[in-house]
């Protein structure tokens, strides 16, 4: 019995010291496989700068990230990558590679990895810029650019930028000889342009009419300031709960005054509905989500989608669209032999008798080559909008891992002597000798050139914004001469933002330059 135990106890023991060994081995091969892994995959990485344990590359970079990311890629190529806290990010910087994750691996390429600010701007993902790739989206984006945006609408409400357009004329009249903040006049203008084609007539509580804009313009000021600053939460996810610097709170704050607006003007509206019949013909976005939501048949839309959209509306309209027209008129007025001809194409195809109306912007394709030549030099959004790929890609030979946050570096694409001659002078003939030979437009096709992005994730806003940002500046060049204060000088000093602006705000002094009084009433 005693040694049939000990026998058992022996064979046990055999067994267990089997299982060890087993054990031991399996352990040292996960060990040689993660380390082959981590050797493989991170030594396939793109190259780059090392940065510190923990906080990555994050003390050596300045707030102007294009600035830092293009001195970076002439020390490391075409794509590189870094560190920022936890995240791994990958940031491409030629035309050849750009077109690699817009082009042929645009699919992989179209999702986004929201931070913190812009989750909470826009109803948690549910609208076009911050939603993943999924089918929700793309119906969303479809409605954006076929419903509302579509050519018919647009041609509908031109009488509202025509009317804003006039107003901001006027008011500028006004204050002939002394100084007119150019960005400030410009953004008011986008955001009256956008209240009166979102709500149209406005709201009107009791018996007094609320004027919408005064309030939006509060809360896209508060939610612009919110979502530039540095959020430390969008670089160590693991913190994202404790919310150390309370900018979620802020932006639900903000986001509780759009909700109010929102429910203000949906119910007047949805009442005002009641029992009428469906009118065809000139409807503002509001009404054609609100037709949207109820339709029982082809594409419709929660009501928080239809929330999230308005707001994708406000916020990606109004800060890049004023601040083109800021760049552009800063370009026009420190280049005097641009300046001439856009003065003497504006009296060829306007007229000094007459006010520059949508039907003109067609045919002022020097001013368009003008936008484009300021478009190539300062593109509002000089990243885009980052993406993630939904899975892990090669690009240009390198490991691009699945989740990791991806910057397309348009700014240095278009600043970059392979691609462009004398590419820091600003020469609006560029994109008319080239006519023929390259497609110069904003559909994101030209790898050298694409502002508002490419591929699936393009900005869906360009018709609008092209009319807004083309009908201001041709109006105000056209209505006044411009000098700078006396001893002021012309600055192109920039700061990255949302949207990339003058680092000092163009402000200068309008004198009349129209014979007709009434041209400015
Ligand atoms: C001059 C004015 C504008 C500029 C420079 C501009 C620029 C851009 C850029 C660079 C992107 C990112 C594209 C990418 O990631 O590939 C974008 C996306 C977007 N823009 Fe614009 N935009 C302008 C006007 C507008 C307007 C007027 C609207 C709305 C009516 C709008 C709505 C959007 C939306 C919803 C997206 C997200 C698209 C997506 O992720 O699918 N934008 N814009």
């Amino acid at each position: 019995m005693a040694s049939n135990i000990n026998g058992i106890w022996w064979e046990q023991a055999i067994g267990k010291k089997q299982e060890l060994v087993f054990a031991g081995l399996v352990v040292m091969v996960m060990t040689l496989a993660i380390s082959w892994y981590n050797k493989t995959v991170s030594s396939s990485l793109p190259p780059g700068p090392k940065g510190l344990p923990i906080v990555g590359y994050f003390p050596f970079l300045g707030p102007n990230l294009h600035h830092e990311f293009t001195k970076l890629a002439n020390r490391y190529g075409p794509i590189f990558k870094l560190y920022l806290g936890s995240k791994l990010h990958v940031v491409v910087n030629s035309a050849e590679l750009a077109k690699v994750v817009t082009g042929e691996q645009d699919e992989s390429f179209a999702n986004r990895d929201p931070h913190t600010a812009g989750l909470a701007a826009s109803y948690n993902a549910n609208d076009v810029a911050w939603a993943p790739n999924n089918a929700n989206r793309r119906n969303l984006r479809k409605v954006l650019v076929h419903e509302v945006l579509s050519n018919v609408n647009l041609e509908a409400s031109h009488s509202y930028r025509r009317d804003e357009v006039r107003k901001t004329i006027k008011t500028v009249y006004n204050k002939i000889g002394t100084t007119v903040d150019i960005n400030e006049i410009s953004f008011s203008t986008v955001l009256n342009v956008l209240t009166n084609i979102v709500w149209g007539k406005g709201l009107v509580e009791g018996s007094k009419y609320v004027n919408l804009s005064d309030e939006i313009r509060k809360v896209v000021s508060g939610v612009v300031e919110i979502a530039e600053g540095l959020n430390v939460s969008d670089f160590f996810p693991t913190l994202a709960r404790f919310d150390l610097q309370g900018v979620k709170r802020k932006m639900d704050n903000q986001m509780k005054q759009f909700d109010r607006i929102f429910e203000k003007t949906i119910g007047e509206r949805t009442l005002e509905n009641k029992g009428q019949v469906k009118q065809e013909g000139k409807k503002d976005f509001l009404q054609i989500l609100l037709e949207l939501k109820d339709q029982t048949t082809g594409p419709s839309i929660t009501m928080t989608q239809l929330k999230a959209l308005v707001v994708d509306i406000f916020l990606g309209g109004t800060d890049a669209t004023s601040a083109m027209v800021e760049w552009a008129m800063t370009e026009i007025l420190r280049n005097k032999e641009v300046m001439k001809k856009v003065q003497i194409e504006l009296e060829e195809i306007v007229g000094l008798d007459n006010i520059v109306e949508e039907s003109h912007i067609p045919k002022l394709k020097y001013l368009d080559a003008v936008f484009k030549e300021t478009f190539r030099l300062h593109p509002p959004l000089p990243f885009l909008l980052p993406r993630a790929p939904n899975k892990t890609c090669s690009v240009g030979g390198y490991t691009v891992p699945k989740g990791s946050t991806i910057f397309l570096n348009v700014w240095a694409i278009q600043r970059d002597p392979k691609y462009w001659d004398n590419p820091f002078e600003f020469l609006p003939e560029r994109f008319l000798n080239n006519e023929g030979l390259e497609k110069w437009d904003y559909s994101g096709t030209n790898p050298k050139f694409f502002p508002f992005g490419s591929g699936r994730r393009r900005c869906p806003g360009i018709p609008l914004g092209e009319k807004m940002m083309m009908h201001i500046l041709a109006s105000l060049m056209h209505s006044f001469e411009w000098s700078l204060p006396e001893g002021e000088e012309h600055d192109l000093s920039d700061k990255f933002g949302i949207a990339m602006k003058k680092k000092k705000p163009l402000v200068v002094i309008p004198l009349r330059r129209l014979r007709d009084e009434n041209l400015y009433m």
